[in-house]
């Protein structure tokens, strides 16, 4: 348990409308700045644990137990910026709209903020210049508007669900440094969904192993991947394929 959370769920449990059990009794705390990664398998309940942090359940699904506290603002970065994004209007204009409703500032304030974002995001100058739409960028710029946005809420909890699943390896990469950044100078906690063990690792100091539903592992992200102790976790680690090692002295 993290000594002043800011962030706890307790036995939290979620249901189809019809009763099936979709996560049972999940329990964690999250502290001011700290970083929590939920890993498993698809379908293990990792997504509709972090939406219902939000109150963004899907319809047809119910929170049927537990509960959530938290006193701080949070954010989400979905999976897909594409999807998140209105292909139908500028990204620059809608980001400025997120900063007017979020910030409660002027259109021309709420502007000027929404170009900061940009900048501090990395985006390049000529998106500021000239707006363009989500279909004239790439997925990396894409998805560096979406975390923007996540960021204009001001959010004491950034909520990641798989935020670099849709982009190729070495934008994943980028995103990943970029959060890591935004995290060390904005000072926001995090909760982190992938199925990707390392960058698990690489973001979390703790992670959390679901499976069907359940946590069945938790524990500090190193001493959890070096010493699993659960069945479950040992076939998540051994399931990632190693790299083929290269032959000494071959010929390229
Ligand atoms: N709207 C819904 N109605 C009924 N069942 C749902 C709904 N959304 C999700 N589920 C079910 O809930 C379970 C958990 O889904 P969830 O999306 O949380 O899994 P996940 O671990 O995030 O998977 P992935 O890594 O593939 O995103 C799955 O069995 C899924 O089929």
């Amino acid at each position: 348990m993290a000594t002043n959370p800011i962030l706890e769920i307790e036995n939290l449990s979620l249901a189809t409308s019809a009763g099936k059990s979709l996560v049972t009794n999940v329990n964690f705390s999250l502290g001011k700045g700290e970083s929590l990664g939920l890993v498993g398998e698809s379908g293990s309940g990792k997504s509709l644990t972090l939406r219902s942090i939000l109150g963004l359940l899907p319809r047809g699904v119910e929170q049927v137990g537990g509960a959530i506290r938290s006193d701080v603002r949070s954010a989400m970065i979905f999976q897909d910026p594409r999807g998140a994004l209105d292909p139908l209007c500028p990204v620059v204009r809608q980001l400025a709209e997120v900063v007017y409703y979020r910030q409660n500032v002027s259109r021309k304030a709420s502007r000027t903020i929404a170009l900061e974002l940009l900048e501090m995001l990395g985006l390049p100058d000529s998106l500021k210049q000239k707006d363009r739409y989500p279909s004239q960028l790439s997925g990396g710029q894409c998805q560096r508007i979406v975390i923007a946005m996540a960021l204009a809420c001001k959010p004491g909890i950034l909520l990641c669900d798989e935020p670099t699943t849709a982009l190729d390896v070495t934008v994943q990469k980028q995103i990943i440094d970029t959060i890591t950044r935004l995290q060390q100078e904005l000072g926001f906690a995090m909760v982190f969904v992938t199925h990707n063990l390392a960058i698990a690792s690489t973001m979390c100091s703790t992670l959390c192993v679901m499976k069907e539903g359940q946590i069945v592992e938790r524990g500090e992200s190193l001493s959890l991947l070096q010493n699993p102790q659960h069945s479950y976790t040992q076939m998540l680690i051994h399931s990632v394929l190693p790299l083929p090692e290269l032959e000494r002295g071959a010929g390229v």
